[in-house]
Formats: C-alpha cells, structure tokens, sequence
C-alpha cells in the first residue's frame, strides 16, 4: 500500500479541518486530489509528508506507520512540487543544479555530485521537454519551463511518491497542454502521482482514481469516470453542472451562473 489513511481527522482548536478521512492508495493508480479553496487538500498532504499529525486515526505512507519511523527518510522517498517550493528557490541558479540539488533534497546544491548524477539530470531535463533550459538561471524561466524544472527536480531522488500541488497555476492554456503532457508521460513508467487541482479538466487519462474532497470530508473516493458523473459534481459543488466527456478527458460546464450568486 502506497497511502493508507484510516479515520483520520485533524483538530484546531474546535475546528475540524478534516475529519474521519480514509484513503487508500495501491502501487499502480494515479490519483487526482480535487477540492475547492479552504477543503481541506493542503492539510491532507502535509499529513501524508509527516508535517501534521492526526488528532485521531491512523495514517501510513509507504508502508511506514506514523510515529515509528524516521520522517527524514520518508520525505526522501516523497517529491514534492508546490508553488512554496517554487517560492523558496534561488534565482541565480542553473535549471542543471536545481534538478541536481533534488538528489539531496536542498534548496541550493551543497553536496558533491559525480559524472552519473549529471547525466541523470541532463536526461531529466530532456525528458521533460527542458534540455535547452539546462545552463538557464531559474529567475529567467516562465512559469511552465519552472514547473517542469521542479517536476525533474523531484524525480531526481527517485521517488515512489510524487505528489503534484496544482502544477497548472498561473500557466496559459498552451503552457498548462504542454505540462500535462509532460505529467501523462511521467505517469507511464514513474512513480505513484497524486495530483491535486481545483480544475476538472487537468484530470488527465493516467489518473484512473480520483478523491474528491469538500470541507474537509471525504465527498468520494474511487475510478475517475465513476466519481466525476454530472450528478455527483452538481452536489460536490452544491451548482448545476455538467460534465462531458471528450479524449479521455472530463470538461465542467457551469449550466446556471444565477445559481453561483445564490450560493454565495
Ligand atoms: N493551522 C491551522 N489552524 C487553523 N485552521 C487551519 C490551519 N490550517 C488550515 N486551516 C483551515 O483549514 C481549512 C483547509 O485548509 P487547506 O489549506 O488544507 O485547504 P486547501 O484545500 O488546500 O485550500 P486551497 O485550495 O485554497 O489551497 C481552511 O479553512 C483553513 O483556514
């Protein structure tokens, strides 16, 4: 089991952030992580990385049970892409070191790598549509050529898990097209992908599960084409929507825009 979340909730103060979440996920599924502003989504995967713990129930990721084991090790099995990343990083470095400095897990490169680690890197970086971005500095990238950077920084240690915090932010349409294209191909032999995004539409082929979560509740949870129904999206979102379906993909439509300044 990749993730097995049992009866988790999260308490501050008498807030329940989440509550009673179960979650499993198995070797071989990808999963979109889909929620609104506020439902809970950050929560769940600082959970999942061993940042927060659960006030009640039990979380284990990667075979580890929470509490018997060394975090900093688990964290090295975990990629992470998130716009705090992207915040965190120095502008005066090379799309190479970044993506080298993945194999440590630091922002900035500090550790000694060797002829393979640089190989691997340059491999990365073309697979992900990036090899003439290599001798770059980070603050002349666009937004697209940084995510797909990150992304390469983050297989670079290999992970079992890579979880994917709405990649698509502040991309243009063509730009969001390239990078999904890029995260379809990192799904056919790469890691287990959690992908988290507020957007049907990102929801590619590769991520046959889908979980749906909605203040911070488990709403659904199981294969992406049985979750995302007409119906069942209308009540997730508490509007009238549709949900059709073109090129394995899912598009939303909002079919009452009245509806939204009611439910406001
Ligand atoms: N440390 C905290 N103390 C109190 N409330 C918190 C804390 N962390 C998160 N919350 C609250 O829990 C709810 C869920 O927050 P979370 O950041 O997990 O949502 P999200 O789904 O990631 O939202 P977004 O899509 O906007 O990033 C929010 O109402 C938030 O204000």
């Amino acid at each position: 089991m990749i993730i097995d979340i049992q009866q988790a909730s999260w308490e501050r103060g008498d807030k329940h952030v989440l509550r009673d979440i179960n979650w499993q996920v198995r070797p071989n599924e990808h999963w979109c992580l889909l929620g609104l502003n506020g439902s809970g989504k950050t929560t769940l995967l600082n959970m999942i990385n061993g940042y927060i713990w659960p006030t009640s129930g039990q979380i284990s990721v990667l075979g580890n049970k929470f509490g018997e084991y060394d975090l900093r090790e688990l964290r090295k099995s975990i990629g992470w892409v998130s716009t705090s990343l992207q915040q965190k990083l120095y502008g005066s470095e090379t799309a190479t070191r970044i993506v080298l400095s993945g194999k440590f897990a630091t922002i900035g490169l500090y550790d000694h790598t060797d002829e393979e680690d640089l190989e691997q890197a340059l491999k990365l970086l073309t697979d992900l549509g990036c090899a003439y971005l290599a001798e770059r500095t980070y603050d002349t990238m666009s937004q697209g050529e940084k995510q797909r950077v990150l992304i390469a920084r983050a297989l670079m240690a290999k992970p079992k898990l890579l979880i994917l915090d709405e990649p698509c932010t502040g991309l243009d349409i063509f730009a969001r097209e390239q990078l999904l294209s890029m995260v379809q191909k990192v799904a056919t032999d790469g890691p287990t992908i959690i992908y988290v995004t507020h957007h049907v539409e990102e929801i590619l082929p590769c991520f046959n599960q889908t979980l749906l979560i909605k203040q911070g509740e488990v709403f659904a949870a199981g294969q992406t084409n049985e979750v995302l129904t007409t119906e069942r999206m209308s009540r997730f979102f508490d509007v009238p929507v549709e949900i059709e379906r073109r090129d394995g993909r899912n598009w939303l439509f909002v079919k009452e825009t009245e509806s939204l300044w009611n439910s406001n």
